[in-house]
C-alpha cells in the first residue's frame, strides 16, 4: 500500500471534539481516490495529515511504509520535497517566475528535473505556447494547469489535491480534471483528491465520503 491511514484521530487545539474520529483508508500505488464530505467535515484536515503538514492525536499514517508519527521536521520536509506533491484550489504559482520556471521549480528542488518529461507535460497540458508568460498573464484554468504540471514534474509517488478545480467554471473544471487524471495515470502517480463535486468524484477509481469524523 502506498498510503495507509490507520484509525487516525485529530483534535485541533482548543476544540471541544475531534474532527477526525478513527479514520482508516488505504491508497495503492497509481490509484485515484476521491474524498467528498460536507463543508467542515475534515477533508482538508485529512489531506494535511497525509502530507505531513500537521500532527494527529492517535493512530498512524504510513507513506511507502514510513510512519509519519516517527518523522522529525527534516524527515517531513524531505518527504514533501521528494515523494508527495500538492495542488490546491488557489493556484499558488510564484508570480515572479515564468510558466517554464514555475513548471520546473519543484522538480529542481527535488533534484529530479527530467527535461523530456517536463516537455511532454508542457505539451499535454497545452502550455507550450505560454512558457514565457507570467502567472498574472494566464486564465484561471491555465494557471491551474501550470500548478498540476509543476506538481507532476518531479514524478511524485502521491499527488494530494484539495478542490483543485474549485475556482474554475464547469467547462474549465472538467477539462482540467480530465487532464489531471490522464497525467497521473500516465506517470504512475497516485491521486488523493478532495472535492465537493460528485461529477469530479465519479471520475476517480474510488470514492469515499467523510461524515461524523469517519469515512465510508
Ligand atoms: N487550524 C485549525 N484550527 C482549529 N480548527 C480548525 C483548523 N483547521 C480546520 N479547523 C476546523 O476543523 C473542521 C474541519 O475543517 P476542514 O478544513 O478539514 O474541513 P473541510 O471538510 O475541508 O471543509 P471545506 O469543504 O469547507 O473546505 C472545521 O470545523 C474547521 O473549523
Amino acid at each position: 500500500m502506498l498510503l495507509e491511514i490507520d484509525t487516525v484521530t485529530k483534535t485541533y487545539p482548543g476544540a471541544a471534539r475531534p474532527v477526525l474520529r478513527g479514520v482508516s483508508l488505504g491508497l495503492a500505488a497509481g490509484e485515484t481516490l476521491a474524498l467528498t464530505g460536507e463543508s467542515g467535515s475534515g477533508k482538508s484536515t485529512l489531506l494535511h495529515l497525509a502530507s505531513a503538514l500537521d500532527s494527529f492525536d492517535s493512530g498512524e499514517i504510513r507513506l511507502e511504509g514510513t510512519a509519519l508519527s516517527g518523522l522529525d521536521d527534516t524527515g517531513r520536509a524531505r518527504l514533501r520535497r521528494e515523494r508527495v506533491a500538492l495542488v490546491f484550489q488557489q493556484f499558488n504559482l510564484i508570480p515572479s517566475l515564468s510558466v517554464a520556471q514555475n513548471l520546473a521549480f519543484h522538480a529542481r528542488l527535488a533534484g529530479r528535473l527530467d527535461r523530456d518529461w517536463l516537455a511532454e507535460l508542457t505539451e499535454r497540458l497545452g502550455l507550450a505556447e505560454l512558457t514565457a508568460r507570467y502567472p498574472e498573464q494566464l486564465s484561471g484554468g491555465q494557471q491551474q494547469r501550470v500548478a498540476i504540471g509543476r506538481a507532476l514534474a518531479a514524478r511524485p509517488a502521491l499527488l494530494l489535491a484539495d478542490e483543485p478545480t474549485g475556482n474554475l467554471d464547469e467547462t474549465a473544471s472538467a477539462a482540467v480534471m480530465d487532464l489531471m487524471l490522464d497525467l497521473v495515470r500516465a506517470s504512475g502517480t497516485a491521486l488523493f483528491l478532495v472535492t465537493h463535486s460528485q461529477a469530479v468524484a465519479a471520475r476517480a477509481d474510488r470514492h469515499l465520503h467523510l461524515a461524523a469524523g469517519r469515512v465510508a
